[in-house]
């Protein structure tokens, strides 16, 4: 797990006035880091291209090349002329040992992108946007220093934007890189360290990046044991029962003891695979449901009502975000949420926390979260999207690992059913959440089939190997 901050203006200051370090310090060990990824990735007789801007970003490219110069063949690019102090510096250390300065865009076997990093805000204009989008058709392995050129303190990216196949973070990993929008900008990620160790460099924060490795199985210690240890997920079983099925299949895989679909008598027609129960209440012995998933309007609010009586942990998903009775499950403690954004603007309006539209929702997901997680901090929130992230109370996490593979109609119901099945065996909401997700993305990561392929299906038979 790693940790994420809005910003590290105040982060570097704090280098400044508590640990006596420099500007120039700590922009030399920016340059350092990334002389040393290019050092330890590419041989010598690679040709770079560094592209620069008239801030510090621009200062962190002109101090690599300096640092490049002499052992590969590096050229300085302006895009614009240094202004800020530290670029007028740089500047004045790569002339004094004639770094070769290029004219215009040139192919290259490594790109790097030092026009503007955390002090760009609006849009480019249009002599920038043109060398922008020249430097994205390059077929060079392109690296970015700290951001990629066009991406937003808030995450937002400007119409041209960098596209990275590596991005070189200083200091530390800023929220920004993992809203949405950034996922197709970023590439890989790596944090440098500004002359001091990441672990000191960092302050305290309430958000958190999700490792892969962070993934906690429902690992079966005890021998002596039967079903009824690992507890009976309960999935409500709808209109569109299909959906249920896959919840209830992927709970059962990963690791519940007992799953049954409750519904009307009408399914019980139904070919219902043979390693599920069906029933028309509760069993007594449930620990969890999960309620939403291919619900349509089987149910009236006050069927609903009956089913939820209880204080058992709930998940709940599609559906069941547009229904009145919604207000008065949030009201419950165990419970989990998992909308995708449309679900999540109907649950801000319904709460009357916002009227949004989806579009800027997915601009401002970590504040509406937040929003959210503070009116109801006692549930457990997990927003869909190419970046996820959960919320509880005061502590927010962003899985990344996902991928476009995920896609697909289904795939949220197997997500609810994993989760479930954790609640079911008896993680706390978070818990459940957190390691159903993960559970979830490593799954689509398993899959080596072609990206466009993988079904729910897929994501079942994989729980088994995970
Ligand atoms: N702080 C530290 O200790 C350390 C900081 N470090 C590095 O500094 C970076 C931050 O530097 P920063 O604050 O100088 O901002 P930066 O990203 O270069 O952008 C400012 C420039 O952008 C320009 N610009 C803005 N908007 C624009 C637009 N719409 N269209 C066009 N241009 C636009 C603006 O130009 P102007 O408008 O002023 O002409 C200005 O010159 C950070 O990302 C990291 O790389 C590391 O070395 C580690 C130590
Ligand atoms: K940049």
């Amino acid at each position: 797990m790693q940790k994420l901050f809005e910003e590290v203006g105040s982060l570097d200051a704090r280098c400044y006035e508590e640990f006596f370090l420099s500007e120039d310090i700590l922009m030399e060990h920016a340059a350092q880091g990334m002389a040393s990824y290019i050092k330890n990735n590419f041989s010598n007789n690679e040709k770079i291209i560094i592209a620069v801007g008239s801030g510090n970003n621009g200062a962190d490219g002109i101090a690599l090349a300096r640092l490049l110069h002499g052992d590969y063949n590096v050229s300085l690019f302006f895009v614009k002329e240094p202004k800020s102090h530290m670029a007028l510096l740089q500047e004045k250390r790569a002339q004094a040992i004639n770094v070769p300065i290029i004219p215009k865009l040139q192919e290259c076997n490594i790109f790097v992108d030092a026009i503007v990093g955390t002090g760009f805000d609006g849009e480019f204009n249009e002599k920038i946007t043109t060398v922008l989008e020249k430097m994205n058709t390059l077929e060079a392995f392109k690296i970015a220093c700290d951001v990629p050129s066009g991406l937003k303190k808030s995450g937002e990216c400007a119409q041209t934007t960098f596209h990275a196949d590596t991005t070189l973070t200083m200091g530390a990993l800023k929220k920004s890189l993992f809203l949405d929008e950034a996922k197709d900008y970023i590439g890989k990620i790596e944090v440098l360290d500004l002359g001091i160790s990441r672990k000191l460099y960092e302050t305290q924060t309430n958000w958190h990046l999700l490792d892969l490795d962070d993934l906690q199985l429902p690992l079966r210690a005890q021998q002596n044991s039967y079903k009824g240890s690992f507890g009976h997920l309960a999935v409500l079983c709808g209109e569109k029962p299909g959906a249920c099925v896959m919840s209830a299949l992927a709970g059962l895989r990963f690791g519940a003891g007992l799953v049954t679909l409750v519904g009307y008598e009408n399914h019980q027609m139904l070919n219902i695979p043979h390693s599920l129960m069906y029933a028309h209440a509760l069993p007594s012995n449930t620990t969890a449901i999960a309620c939403g998933m291919g619900l349509g309007v089987e149910f009236s609010d006050n069927e609903l009502r009956n089913f939820l009586d209880n204080d058992l942990a709930l998940i709940i998903d599609a559906d069941l975000f547009s229904m009145e009775v919604i207000l008065e499950l949030l009201e419950r403690k165990n419970i989990v949420l998992t909308p995708h954004p449309k679900e999540f603007v109907s649950l801000l309006k319904i709460t009357e926390l916002a009227d949004i539209s989806v579009e800027e929702l997915q601009k401002k997901r970590f504040f509406y979260v937040e929003l959210f997680c503070k009116a109801y901090p006692n549930t457990t929130l997990l927003l869909k999207g190419a970046n996820v992230i959960i919320g509880s109370d005061n502590d927010f996490f962003i899985n990344p690992h996902g991928s476009s593979k995920l896609a697909k109609g289904g795939s949220g119901d197997v997500l609810s059913g994993l989760i479930g099945s954790l609640l079911a065996q008896g993680k706390s909401p978070l818990d459940a959440t957190i390691h159903g997700s993960l559970a979830h993305t490593k799954l689509a990561q398993n899959y080596t089939g072609a990206d466009f392929s993988l079904t729910p299906e897929d994501l079942i038979q994989g729980i088994g190997n995970l």
